[in-house]
């Protein structure tokens, strides 16, 4: 066990269906993550990623077991509670960055702010992001990996503790996939946050912290890298 968890799980279960179709997705997890950490979730697919991020991010309920975040269960929340803390402590980063197509890039960024009790400043956000000169665009005028930053800072904006990334450079090329991961590696020294990225990409474990692993909703591994590689360095 970690001392002080920013997220500490016990006994997560959850599955799908009823009566003969159905499916335990996760079979009782138990994790620990650090403040601060970058810890990438791992596992072939359908062994339940999307699903742990899900109950992680409140989008959908357990059957068992806990999940606390920054002190809080948020098993036991509902209705309101659930949207604060979705507002308070969540930012989410996926594959496809759902973008306001008639917003430009500074506003989609900008309209999340109000989300927040204490914003980050959107300027600085730009600049940290390599937005600046692409902030009056809109985002069919830009790169893959210029609306990908741009998520990230729309996820960023409301200086959330947690960022849950669901394949953030899934539909990117390799080069800017390098970029993107570089870019994140910067965002969590610079804003601190706690970040769970689930991903395919197995090269991703040399720059994190923490590496979780999944096989058929059973935590197969769990391990702390001490090595960890500056993101532009890793190669796949
Ligand atoms: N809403 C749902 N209803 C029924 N079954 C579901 C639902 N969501 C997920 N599943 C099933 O749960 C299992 C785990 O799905 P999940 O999306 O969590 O896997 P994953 O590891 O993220 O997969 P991938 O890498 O392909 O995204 C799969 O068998 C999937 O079909």
């Amino acid at each position: 066990m970690t001392a002080n968890p920013y997220l500490e799980i016990s006994g997560l279960t959850k599955s799908y269906g009823s009566g003969d179709i159905r499916t335990q997705v996760l079979k009782g997890i138990d994790a620990s993550i650090s403040k601060g950490e970058v810890c990438v979730l791992f596992g072939p697919s359908g062994s339940g990623k999307s699903t742990f991020l899900n109950l992680v991010g409140g989008l959908e309920t357990v059957d068992g077991g806990s999940i606390v975040v920054n002190g809080q269960d948020i098993t036991t929340l509902s209705g309101r509670d659930l949207v604060e803390y979705r507002r308070r402590e969540l930012g989410f980063i996926f594959q496809f960055y759902n973008l306001v197509p008639d917003l430009t890039i500074r506003e989609n960024i900008e309209v999340c702010r109000h989300l927040a009790k204490d914003p980050l400043p959107v300027d600085d956000l730009l600049n940290s992001l390599g937005l600046w000169e692409q902030r009056k665009k809109f985002p069919n005028q830009v790169s893959g990996g210029q609306q990908q930053r741009c998520s990230i800072g729309r996820a960023l904006v409301k200086n959330p503790g947690l960022l849950l990334c669901d394949e953030p450079t899934g539909a990117l090329d390799y080069k800017t996939s390098k970029e993107i991961l570089a870019l994140m590696e910067r965002v969590n020294k610079r804003y601190g946050c706690t970040m769970v990225i689930v991903t395919h990409n197995d090269a991703i474990k040399h720059m994190s912290n923490h590496i979780l692993r999944l096989r058929d909703g059973v935590l197969v591994e769990d391990e702390m890298n001490d090595s960890v590689i500056p993101a532009f360095e890793i190669e796949w």
